[in-house]
């Protein structure tokens, strides 16, 4: 195959084209919120009963029960976990919570362990309360004790740092509050709203688990979709409320999420904003817009108050402080400065709904066009399907599909009409084998080197149409091996340890390499086994070479480019067998490879069988 490169660029990337679909779906809390405690507050649960204490176990035959306590800790969460030390007890008596499927004890890291707690009813019990981290067998790693005093009847914020003595391999670990029971017989006290932070990516106050940031801050990522994707708002009564996520995390309720487990919303609105901010990415931010997943639509004439809650929190992202006072809630957070943000989208998947997204899209965007004349925003509808008014510049297609559709579908936009429209391909994913039931059995459980190369070779086709096609992202993002409701995922981590799959570096290897301009080339053959797209970037003055051979046999290829080049350059190399993954027990059985490669106007290159490649080198 000779690939003939041209010299002048057809367009330019555009600035968002790699970046993070993100929902709360096996990856937020528990995943990239670093908060380690499970159940920290008891949020939407019912009192009085086991299901209430999951995550929580008794030690040595405490008391503790999830009550609706008459004096809670705030509005926002009515329930506390009221403890009874039994008469006549002895030894070290309390509580632990086993964290999100295991607690990671690093001896490097200094823990933020913090409690309210009250007694109900006065008492002249003056002890102390031990705050471990420990072994599911009782090896203390680390231990602070605060005084428990009985005439504390209101609420009464307590906080130790933990500093672990050593770092155990085992993430199966508890942390514990425990008093002397002998001292503590027949005391009853109240606790709420705990929490337990290790060290958080860029020392973020309430932020992120630093491996898994990291993760995603390495694939480079321009923008980050939030807050969903279905979790967005499954029904009218849970669905996702930006005022409710954000300020002090006792006002926060939380909230049943669309995945089949509470949301914290401890990652609220703003969480997401700083996530945005110092991964250097740009939010692009959906607003509820009166559909949801269980097929109600709100009326056309109940939509203002959702309208105004969406102008708000746009306003809480972008406002001026001086004029708007979600704006100035914003600033009274410590965020004077507005958020970068150019896109919003209206709803999520809205084909579901399209007859109803007709009106619904038109008051919505109509109204927050009208509110914010600076911001593009979104429709989730098929492309013209139904048409809408005023007419969407931006449409976000979603596909989960076989690695043979995506290899057949390279060139999927290059059809699409250059008529003002640009295109989000906002969740894509190779999931299954099965072409018969892409959603059902069959389903991948963590991408393959065959899913993998389908996804490359479709997005050589995003760049080749990166006129139009303005973003794109891999989805699902993150799955918790121990707890997750969709696979493939692009990251999986458990409670210590993050496994980029092989799907993950394809887009790590597209965003790091994206260029600043397409260079067009000789058209791949469509439905064929290679597939490139050659882009320049104008300011290292590299050329990079994307090639992907989803066939089983390597492939001779011949390039000519339009400039001399340097000699030396760089092949990086993603192959293995087209079932290959990255998995818990196979955490880095494949990874990209770099090696030197000598590289002339016109150079040889053979693809390997079932491979991506970039090949850069610079201009010169
Ligand atoms: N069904 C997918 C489409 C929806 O937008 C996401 O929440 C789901 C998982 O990525």
């Amino acid at each position: 195959t000779v690939v003939t490169v041209n010299g002048s660029a057809s367009h330019i990337t555009p600035r968002l084209l790699y970046g993070q679909m993100f929902e709360d779906i096996n990856s937020g809390d528990g995943g990239i919120y670093a908060e380690m405690l499970q159940n920290r507050a008891f949020q939407q649960v019912t009192p009085n009963t086991t299901a209430a204490l999951y995550a929580w176990n008794t030690i040595n035959g405490a008391g503790i029960n999830v009550i609706a306590d008459p004096s809670p800790v705030s509005s926002a969460l009515p329930n506390s976990l009221q403890l009874t030390i039994p008469e006549g007890a002895s030894g070290s008596i309390g509580f632990g919570n086993e964290g999100y499927y295991g607690i990671q004890i690093n001896s490097g890291w200094t823990y933020n362990a913090s409690f309210y707690y009250k007694f109900p009813v006065t008492s002249s019990f003056e002890g102390a309360a031990t705050i471990a981290l420990q072994s599911a067998e009782g090896q203390v790693y680390a231990s602070a004790s605060v005084s428990l005093i009985g005439s504390q009847t209101t609420w009464n914020k307590v906080a130790v740092h933990l500093k672990p003595t050593l770092s155990p391999m085992s993430t199966a670990n508890n942390f514990t509050v425990t008093l002397n029971a002998a001292e503590a017989a027949g005391e009853t006290i109240d606790f709420a709203m705990f929490s337990l932070f290790p060290p958080t990516f860029k020392g973020r106050a309430n932020g992120l688990r630093i491996d898994i940031a990291t993760t995603l801050y390495e694939m480079k990522p321009s923008f980050f979709r939030l807050p969903g994707g279905n979790n967005l708002g499954g029904t009218w009564a849970t669905r996702w409320q930006w005022n409710a996520t954000v300020g002090p995390l006792v006002d926060r309720p939380g909230r049943m999420g669309d995945w089949g487990y509470i949301n914290t919303d401890g990652l609220g609105l703003l969480e997401y904003m700083y996530l945005c901010e110092d991964m250097e990415m740009e939010p692009i931010m959906a607003v509820w817009a009166g559909y949801s997943l269980d097929g109600e639509s709100l009326p056309d004439d109940a939509l203002d108050p959702y309208i105004q809650q969406a102008t708000d929190q746009i306003n809480f992202v972008i406002g001026d402080p001086t004029v708007n006072e979600y704006a100035a809630l914003r600033a009274s957070l410590g965020h004077p400065e507005p958020f970068p943000l150019t896109y919003v989208e209206i709803g999520n998947e809205d084909f579901f709904a399209s007859d109803s997204y007709i009106y619904r899209w038109k008051y919505f965007a109509g109204n927050l066009t009208a509110a914010f004349p600076q911001l593009r925003f979104i429709a989730t509808t098929y492309p013209f399907d139904p048409i809408l008014d005023p007419v969407p510049l931006q449409y976000d297609n979603h596909v989960y599909q076989t690695p043979g559709w995506f290899i057949e579908n390279a060139f999927y936009y290059d059809s699409f009409e250059r008529n003002g429209t640009y295109y989000f391909q906002g969740e894509y994913a190779a999931i299954s084998l099965n072409v018969s039931d892409v959603f059902g059995d069959g389903r991948l459980m963590y991408p393959t080197i065959e899913s993998s190369i389908g996804e490359a070779a479709y997005m050589t086709g995003l760049e080749r149409n990166s006129d139009i096609v303005f973003a794109a992202s891999y989805a699902p993002l993150l799955m918790n091996v121990a707890n997750y409701q969709w696979t493939p995922n692009l990251i999986a981590f458990d409670a210590s340890e993050v496994y980029p799959s092989t799907s993950y570096y394809v887009q790590q290897l597209f965003s790091v390499n994206r260029g600043t301009e397409y260079l067009p080339s000789t058209v791949p053959t469509y439905n064929g086994t290679l597939y490139w797209s050659v882009t320049h970037d104008s300011s290292a003055s590299t050329v990079l070479i994307k090639v992907v051979n989803v066939d089983s046999t390597s492939a001779p290829m011949t390039f000519n480019l339009p400039f001399e080049v340097a000699s030396a350059g760089f092949a990086t190399v993603l192959t293995g067998p087209p079932t290959a993954s990255n998995s818990p027990t196979t955490p880095n059985a494949i990874v990209p490879i770099t090696s030197p490669m000598t590289f002339s106007k016109s150079f040889n290159f053979t693809a390997p069988a079932y491979s991506v490649t970039v090949l850069t080198t610079q201009f010169v």
